[in-house]
């Protein structure tokens, strides 16, 4: 016992700190500071400035640099050269949103922000035409072999048969990937005469056609394409997705454009393929690895190969655009007003809905009570929510944001959790400790028939198979727990502060001896609850005005008449 108190006591430390460091409410619109990597058009930095917020410029930093500066920051906006890893988020003490000012977060280790209670955003549209525009132009480029013959000019020739080109109007051009960009480069191709085919799992078949795009399976599209253009983000399904393999079902001649992500083409399987001839040529503005190492040279070097030094983005408008949108996406996130952009938690609004506010506070407060009155290790979480108010809002997003409000107050007292744990993380935390969660929207057996409305019942399964259930219901808008295992006539009441949780013989003289023991040591019990069940001990809940010490709590443990004694922090 005496080590769980220590816990207790550590977790509740634990938990101030979080609430001075983490939390991100409407009420919470202070100034923070933000850091601006990655020459951010200046815009950005006038726009935090505007909300009250410092904004430093830092370009270049080396990642040591970097360690050593961003503890002190709550935001901090990238492009693509800044890598965010779990050595930089180690650092990262204050740090509560990464805001990418572009589209791709290959480079943001995102389970490592969301572990770390980190919001990622990004801010996909403003550099879309941009991004288009480099595309069509590589295009254009790769077929008429414009680079190979600036580069004969350049050099004093004329060499007007040499750079036989190829027409668009006609072909067919492949769009792997048919989002924001996708879907303007298929505009363009078509203003150029060009049947549009394209491959991309989210994008229903009939939006598809009403945009020109003809959907098919990916490994259909190979054959079929005179132009190959690509567009997704990298991903594992989309790393090497041109490959020996995907090259080799390809026309003869075929021309290939990657304005996305390096590692969507293995680089060696396509110099292979320009070099055998397959490939006629290339156009390349984004690679595996940037700048391009040595390896890439002899691809990069290839006469058929067109090349941009990852441009995509670099327009004055889509600068401007992309940083603007960074800056006030970011400031509406740090004063708690709006989540957009936000790739790795989606629930963050309705967490602030004040109706939603209660709800939390008394989810929070139960999986405190569950991890700090419960010996073994828990297996499965099932969060209930059920009737009154609570079916007005019951989304599925309401029950997720409630669902990881529970989880954040099972683990801030979950022995093996060594992570502060917040709405953010919280999820991705208990299922690190192999705790399965579920959303039940049945009542609890032990709820049947009972009067009380806006329920939340958290059951939560132990090794073993043992079974805990804890429910509580909010009146007006207070929390109480109304509910523990099958316990019955068991008073509602509020928790607060230091819950003294014990099973005792039920009879006289047993809470009594509870009593003495807490006046000795001069605790005052602000409240007191007792359940009962047939044949079993009944289950006592005393509120303590202070925390016992350890050897008072290992008096207690020394009655004979109790069982199961925690002290619980719910504050
Ligand atoms: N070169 C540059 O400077 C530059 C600039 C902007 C964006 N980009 C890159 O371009 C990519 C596309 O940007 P966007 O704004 O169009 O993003 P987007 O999210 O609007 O579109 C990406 C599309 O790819 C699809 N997709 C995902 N996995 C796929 C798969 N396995 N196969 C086929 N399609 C798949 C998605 O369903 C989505 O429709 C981004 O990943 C980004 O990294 C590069
Ligand atoms: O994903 C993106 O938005 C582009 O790759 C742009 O990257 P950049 O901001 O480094 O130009």
């Amino acid at each position: 016992m005496a080590s769980r108190i220590v816990l207790a006591r550590a977790s509740r430390a634990f938990l101030q700190k979080e609430v001075g460091r983490r939390a991100i409410h409407a009420s919470s619109a202070a100034a923070g500071r933000v850091l601006c990597l990655d020459n951010i058009d200046p815009v950005c930095v006038e726009i935090f400035k505007e909300r009250g917020h410092q904004a430093d410029v830092k370009n270049g930093l080396t990642v040591p640099e970097l360690c050593s500066i961003i503890g002190d920051y709550d935001g901090m906006v990238i492009r693509s050269a800044t890598k965010v890893t779990g050595e930089v988020l180690k650092h990262a003490s204050n740090l509560k949103v990464v805001g990418r000012a572009g589209v791709g977060i290959d480079n943001i280790d995102v389970p490592e922000c969301t572990k770390a209670g980190v919001m990622v955003m990004n801010t996909p549209g403003g550099n879309t035409v941009s991004t288009a525009q480099l595309a069509v132009t590589l295009l254009c480029a790769a077929a008429r072999r414009i680079s190979e013959a600036d580069a004969s000019m350049k050099s004093g020739k004329w060499e007007r048969k040499k750079f036989m080109g190829t027409e668009l109007g006609g072909k067919t051009i492949a769009v792997v990937g048919c989002g924001r960009i996708g879907q303007q480069v298929a505009k363009w191709a078509q203003g150029f005469g060009m049947k549009v085919i394209g491959f991309d799992p989210a994008m229903p078949k009939d939006i598809a056609e009403e945009k020109g795009i003809h959907l098919m399976e990916l490994d259909d599209i190979w054959s079929q394409a005179d132009f190959i253009t690509l567009h997704t983000p990298l991903t594992p399904d989309t790393k090497d997705l041109i490959s020996d393999a995907s090259i080799a079902k390809m026309r003869d001649g075929v021309i290939i454009v990657n304005c996305a992500r390096g590692g969507i083409i293995n680089e060696a399987a396509l110099l292979r393929g320009l070099e055998s001839g397959k490939v006629a040529s290339a156009a390349l503005d984004v690679y595996s690895s940037e700048p391009p190492p040595e390896s890439a040279k002899g691809l990069i070097a290839h006469p058929r190969v067109v090349c941009t030094p990852h441009l995509g983005a670099s327009t004055e408008e889509a600068q401007v655009n992309v940083a603007r949108d960074v800056a006030v996406q970011m400031c509406d996130t740090l004063a708690g007003i709006d989540y957009v952009g936000v790739v790795n938690v989606d629930y963050m609004a309705m967490a602030n809905e004040p109706m939603m506010k209660p709800y939390l506070e008394l989810g929070e407060i139960i999986g405190k009570l569950h991890s700090q009155t419960t010996t073994g290790k828990i297996k499965k979480v099932t969060v209930r929510t059920y009737g009154g108010k609570l079916i007005s809002i019951e989304t599925s997003t309401a029950r997720r944001v409630l669902q990881a409000q529970v989880l954040k107050g099972l683990c801030a007292y979950l022995p093996g959790n060594t992570t502060i744990p917040s709405l953010i993380n919280a999820p991705y935390l208990a299922s690190e400790l192999g705790i399965e969660t579920a959303i039940d929207k049945k009542v609890h057996q032990s709820l049947v028939n009972s009067p009380y409305s806006n329920v939340i019942t958290v059951d939560v399964e132990l090794e073993g198979g043992r079974k805990r259930t804890i429910s509580g219901s909010v009146f007006g808008t207070e929390g109480n727990i109304v509910q523990i295992d099958n316990y019955k006539s068991f008073p509602a009441f509020q928790p607060e502060g230091t819950l003294l949780t014990f099973r005792n013989e039920d009879r006289p003289g047993a809470v009594s001896d509870v009593l003495r023991i807490l006046s000795d040591a001069s605790i005052n019990v602000a409240r007191m609850n007792v359940g009962r069940q047939e044949g079993e001990l009944a289950l006592c809940l005393m509120d303590l005005d202070a925390v016992p010490a350890p050897a008072v709590v290992e008096q207690l443990k020394g009655l004979g008449s109790l069982s199961d004694v925690f002290l619980a922090n719910v504050a």
